[in-house]
């Protein structure tokens, strides 16, 4: 028998909105899967020919760019910071909606024009998109790599401005910032291993599934 096919999913936020996805897709992981107290990393499912693995966000895209898992689900940030040319982006999930924004704080704001930056130092746990933002235009772009908290960053005097991800802006507002562009909305795309997508014929199966599960959640 051929192994299991592996879908990576993250551990996050978008796991919650995930689930009744890949339950309507006809995969439904081992309870196992659900239990915060265990340890274990890989789950079987209902499907004999299918396992998941749980991971952390960014790591979704590697595991899937280098074929160690075959599918996987991930934010749309995620794909734009690695641009793994291996990965192939075909569904989108409509979950996880939030868009990539420069923020800064208010008092800054209100006499800052972004028009006139040349140069912008960053706070951020994206800078591959936060450069590739700014160069589009000219301004370089110094990024400080951050993994969480990037809200801190202009407080403390470490940047005094963030590319972080919004949704409903609270984070921000809690912390004295304001939006001042958006770079990119976000949501969750079904992504898959372009070999695995060529050479096993239930990934093209899986992604029709996944597909199948999107249109009828929209018409409900
Ligand atoms: N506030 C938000 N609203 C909606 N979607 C979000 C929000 N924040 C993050 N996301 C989406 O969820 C994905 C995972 O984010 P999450 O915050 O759960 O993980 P993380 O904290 O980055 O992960 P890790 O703990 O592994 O570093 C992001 O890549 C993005 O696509
Ligand atoms: O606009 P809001 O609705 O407030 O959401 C934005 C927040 O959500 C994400 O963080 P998350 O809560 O995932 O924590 P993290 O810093 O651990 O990534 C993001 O990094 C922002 O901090």
């Amino acid at each position: 028998m051929k192994s299991p096919l592996v879908i990576a999913v993250p551990k996050g936020r978008i796991l919650s909105e995930a689930l009744p996805l890949l339950a309507a897709a006809g995969i439904v992981p081992e309870p196992a899967f659900s239990d915060e107290d265990s340890r274990a990393l890989r789950f079987a499912t209902n499907r004999a020919d299918i396992d998941l693995i749980r991971v952390r966000a960014f790591d979704v895209a590697t595991f899937v760019a280098h074929g160690a898992a075959q599918l996987g689900i991930v934010g749309s940030d995620v794909l734009m910071e690695f641009a793994y040319a291996e990965l192939y982006a075909p569904v989108d999930l409509g979950i996880g909606h939030c868009r990539v924004s420069v923020a800064e704080p208010a008092d800054m704001a209100a006499k800052d024009d972004p028009r006139g930056w040349s140069h912008v130092r960053i706070a951020t746990k994206y800078p591959g998109i936060t450069r590739r933002h700014f160069e589009a235009r000219g301004v370089q772009a110094e990024c400080v790599k951050l993994n969480g908290a990037m809200e801190l960053a202009p407080i403390l005097g470490l940047a005094p401005r963030i590319v972080d991800l919004v949704s409903s802006g609270r984070t921000l507002k809690e912390n004295g910032l304001v939006e001042v562009e958006t770079i990119a909305e976000v949501s969750s795309r079904l992504v898959v291993n372009r070999t695995a997508f060529k050479t096993r014929a239930e990934v093209v199966g899986l992604v029709d599934a996944f597909r199948a599960a999107v249109a009828e959640k929209v018409a409900a």
